[in-house]
């Protein structure tokens, strides 16, 4: 089956989650932002290691570690870079997924590589941009995109492990879409539109307007 993303054509072997609104049509992009976001995860991927954006894009939701990719670096490097400026480790990242993504405050189309890493190397540093903490990956986000029942009954206490559940209710909204391929090593590729900002000027309030994830035939971008 062939999917149109407004700016790519995707052969999807198994459309894993479909569009919201199927109404409405992709925003218009003029111009476009390369990203990289990077999620190291423990040997079972029963724990991901998120970080706490403290400023910027996204600012107070839990992410992986990633950013901009410079001139003249591959999405790779970056992952690589950022991962070390953010979380003060190193990893041999394997690409995982593409998200596109754009949102009505800011029109631009934000292609995000994203990456994963079953290994770590260095000490886990909280850095100017991200404070990082180790997360249960719970049951579900290994079957199929989160239940909005799920986010809604998310504790805040830890477990006997001492470590919480994911926090998909201080997430970019998206990523209960994907994050289960991102676990099964599933490469995919998706694209959501965000709306107008609820609160003027912050990004993060904005409502998720339009969206698909599909699995992808091959490695991706980089494979
Ligand atoms: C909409 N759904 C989304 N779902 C998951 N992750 C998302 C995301 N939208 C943006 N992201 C990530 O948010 C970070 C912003 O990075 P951002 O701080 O702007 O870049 P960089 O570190 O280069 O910043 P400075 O220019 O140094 O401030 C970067 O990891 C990017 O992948």
């Amino acid at each position: 089956m062939l999917v149109n993303l407004g700016v790519v054509e995707v052969d999807a072997t198994e459309v894993t989650s479909g569009s919201a609104n199927s109404g409405l049509s992709w925003s218009h992009i003029d111009k476009t932002q390369l990203y990289t976001n990077g999620f190291i995860f423990n040997e079972n991927s029963t724990k991901v290691l998120l970080g706490l954006k403290k400023r910027g894009l996204g600012c107070g939701f839990y992410n992986g570690f990633g950013g901009k990719v410079n001139p003249g670096e591959t999405p790779a490097d970056a992952a690589l870079r950022e991962l070390q400026e953010e979380a003060g480790i190193s990893s041999n990242l394997a690409h995982a997924g593409t998200l596109l993504f754009t949102s009505a405050a800011d029109p631009k189309l934000h292609h995000i590589e994203i990456y994963r890493g079953d290994d770590w190397s260095g000490e886990i540093t909280e850095s100017e941009e991200m404070r990082p903490e180790w997360f249960r990956v719970p049951s579900y986000a290994r079957s199929g995109v989160i239940p909005t029942s799920a986010i809604k009954e998310w504790s805040d206490v830890p477990g006997e492990d001492g470590l919480r559940t994911v926090p998909f209710g201080q997430m970019w909204a998206d990523d209960r879409f994907w994050f289960h391929l991102l676990v099964a090593k599933r490469p995919f590729i998706g694209r959501v539109d965000f709306g107008e900002p609820l609160v003027k000027g912050d990004l993060n309030s904005a409502p998720l307007l339009k969206w698909w994830f599909g699995e992808v035939n091959g490695k991706g971008a980089d494979g």
